[in-house]
């Protein structure tokens, strides 16, 4: 990233080449207190574009952390390559480049900001480290200061103290500490969430305008689908150290690779096949035959697999209807959810979720019919 000068815009940048993020076979594991040993990142290899938005999502303990972390050099992995922006950090044969020297900005959960310093003096602190030489002079400093503040809406909290800002403010405070120093690669640490929820998503929305404007290479862990959803140009789905699946937001929802992934993100259908092989395009499953329009990524494979559909792609109705993908059920629970009711109805020895406008006469023991459009079905593995 190629900071602005204080006048001009951040949409002005001038782009320089970046390479992104270049991750290969990286492996890091921990000895746990009773001495096992913990795979925390085993075996990934990870493209993140330059400019992208990128985000590790998953659950407490999956090594989205520890990944990040080997990033910014504040772990020492086992084995594997990490090139930042160009500039090769770890590898065989390297000497390992220290987190200082990396060109990285990291912006950490707890907002790691002095407490006895002004917001402008926390924001320059990046700007007045390292050795003397290499830095830029104190007017220059000032003025890029100015800016992120700008930036971030801080311009009237330059002289305060950072305990007289609500935490929201203090976590703009630490996003324009990190981008200060324009580099091409920031790491985010669940930065959001100590913050309440509605500030959450006026803050979300300013990083991801603000990425987009300065066009730097984000990495940004959390466990919040929704937060992922709407930040990432790019989802990494991780459990166990593995990486379960990477792509946009839509392939990862709209085409999840396992059970795992289908579960992990949104609110899935899951149901079983029952034969293997078949029609491409329909499948045998526990409610009877289910056409689907794309077979997905699990359509070949041997073992177990599931059609995985979404609750909102269904459809409800107390109306006889017949055709392709529609069922008879009976509704077993409703439960409003504001802008949909979720229903789940028993169809066979299976129930299905279907998401769908709240009607007084679908009421649990009422006879229904359901039925999904193929296009929303796919075909998932039990797990890789
Ligand atoms: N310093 C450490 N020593 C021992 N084990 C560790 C250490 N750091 C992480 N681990 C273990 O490595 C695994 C991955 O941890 P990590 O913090 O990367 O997960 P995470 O996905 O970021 O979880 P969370 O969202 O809870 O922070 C966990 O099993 C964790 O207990």
């Amino acid at each position: 990233m190629t900071m602005t000068t204080h006048d001009t815009p951040a949409s002005a940048v001038t782009e320089e080449p970046r390479n992104g993020v270049d991750i290969v076979g990286l492996r890091k594991r921990f000895r746990a207190p009773d001495g096992t040993i913990v795979a925390a990142v085993d075996d990934v290899t990870l493209h993140m574009p330059k400019g992208d938005f990128c985000v590790l999502l998953g659950p407490s303990g999956c090594g989205k952390t520890t990944l990040l972390r080997c990033l910014a050099g504040l772990e020492h992995p086992d084995e594997g390559r990490i090139t930042i922006d160009g500039q090769p950090v770890f590898g065989p044969g390297l000497r390992t480049v220290e987190p200082q020297d990396r060109p990285v900005g990291m912006v950490f959960q707890s907002y790691a900001l002095w407490p006895n310093m002004t917001v402008a003096d926390n924001v320059a602190f990046p700007l007045t480290t390292g050795p003397r030489k290499d830095r830029m002079p104190k007017e220059q400093i000032r003025a890029r200061v100015d800016e992120v503040l700008k930036i971030m809406g801080l311009s009237s909290h330059g002289t305060r103290a950072i305990g007289q800002l609500s935490g929201g403010q203090q976590q703009r405070v630490a996003l324009a500490r990190a981008i200060v120093a324009g580099t091409d690669v920031v790491l985010f640490d669940e930065p959001l969430s100590n913050i309440d929820a509605k500030v959450r998503e006026i803050l979300r929305r300013e990083l991801r305008a603000m990425q987009q404007d300065l066009g730097f290479t984000a990495v940004y862990v959390t466990h919040d689908q929704a937060e992922a959803m709407e930040l990432a140009d790019q989802i990494t789905v991780m459990r166990s150290g593995k990486v379960m699946q990477n792509g946009s937001a839509r392939d990862i929802y709209e085409r999840p690779r396992n059970r795992y992934v289908a579960e992990f993100i949104g609110t899935a259908n899951l149901i079983p096949v029952t034969s293997a092989g078949g029609d491409s395009h329909q499948v045998a499953t526990a409610i009877g035959p289910m056409r689907i329009a794309d077979p997905g990524p699990g359509a070949s494979a041997d073992g177990s697999r599931f059609v995985a559909s979404r609750a909102h792609r269904w459809w409800i109705d107390t109306v006889e209807r017949s055709g392709e993908n529609v069922w008879s059920g009976e509704i077993t629970n409703a439960v409003f959810a504001g802008s949909y009711t979720e229903y789940v109805v028993r169809v066979g020895e299976t129930s299905v979720r279907v998401w769908a406008d709240d009607d007084p006469e679908l009421v649990p023991g009422r006879k229904v019919w359901v039925g999904v459009d193929p296009a929303a079905c796919v075909v998932v593995l039990d797990h890789d």
